[in-house]
């Protein structure tokens, strides 16, 4: 384990941003932190990077007990500022000056940042020139610049265009196989391509932690829509499925909780002579699933 959260919790006079959570996050994971507007997401990540003092409640960062964990974490704002007049190497020289990076040292880590954000070509044009997505790729940069251990990104790609955020979302992939990464997101499909487990935030409370595929197998009904040629009538009543057959037409059914006996509902119904127009499984998406654990 690498970080631990506990009962960790965050009040503004009466308004509970972040309510008591818990989680822990595993070296080597890439975890989502999802939720809508105001779930309290930008509060809990602050709080990880040392940015705000929680109201209760502990983070320990298992490797460093004792120690200050924050030197071991990158961490990129939703909204990075940025000196418009100064050049992607000036503004990184300055954050790694800020986190005591010996000279030398952040010399060659400033080259390395900026060629795998792919900035090297325009390392020495003004900030003030640049896309939101270069821009938010110089972010990135300066959050590498101390090699985390964990990376912490708010919202890394919520404010880009879809080229833009394919390329950060293509960068955050390949940080994976060094580090560990929490980020946040409001998007679902975002977090559906780069992470292992999502953790969801409603009301700064924690609805679900798990992975994608848990949470696709426990939200997905098993239920088949099977339509005939022939009206169905009372060809069926003697199936052992028949007390979950509901009739939307006189030629169509949709039978619920079926899992693997599919074959033998469709077999059975040809046996008694009806003919296979449609058959459809009625699968929740992984949409649908997000949905009914945040109860929208
Ligand atoms: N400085 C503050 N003072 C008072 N309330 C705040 C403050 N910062 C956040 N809040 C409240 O705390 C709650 C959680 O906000 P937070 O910014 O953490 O949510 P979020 O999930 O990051 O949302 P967003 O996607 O909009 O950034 C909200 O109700 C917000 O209004």
């Amino acid at each position: 384990m690498l970080l631990q959260v506990l009962e960790l919790e965050k009040k503004y006079k009466s308004d509970m941003a972040v309510n008591k959570i818990s989680f822990q996050i595993e070296k080597g994971q890439c975890i989502a932190l999802l939720g809508p507007n105001g779930a309290g997401k930008t509060t809990t990540l602050q709080m990880l990077a040392g940015l705000l003092t929680p109201t209760s409640g502990s983070i320990r960062f298992s490797k460093l007990e004792g120690k200050d964990y924050r030197s071991k974490i990158g961490f990129l704002p939703q909204h990075p500022a940025f000196f418009n007049w100064m050049s992607p190497v000036q503004f990184l020289q300055f954050a790694g000056e800020l986190s005591h990076i010996p000279t030398q040292q952040l010399k060659e880590k400033i080259e390395e940042v900026l060629q795998f954000v792919r900035l090297a070509d325009v390392k020495k044009k003004r900030i003030g020139g640049f896309s939101g997505g270069m821009k938010q790729r110089l972010g990135l940069a300066q959050a590498l610049l101390h090699d985390p251990e964990l990376l912490i990104l708010d919202e890394p790609v919520s404010a880009l265009d879809p080229a833009g955020r394919r390329d950060v979302l293509s960068l955050i992939t390949q940080l994976k196989e060094k580090m560990t990464i929490l980020f946040s997101t409001h998007v679902l499909h975002d977090a559906e391509q780069v992470c292992d487990k999502v953790i969801m935030l409603k009301n700064g409370e924690i609805q679900w932690d798990n992975t994608l595929e848990e949470l696709r197998k426990a939200f997905t009904t098993s239920a088949v829509k099977v339509q005939t040629e022939e009206v169905i009538g009372d060809k069926i009543t003697d199936l052992p499925f028949v007390e979950k057959v509901e009739f939307v037409t006189d030629s169509s059914i949709v039978v619920g909780e079926m899992n693997e006996n599919t074959n033998e509902l469709l077999t059975a119904m040809m046996e008694r002579g009806l003919t296979i127009k449609r058959f459809e499984k009625l699968e929740d998406s992984l949409e649908d699933a997000y949905m009914k654990v945040m109860g929208q």
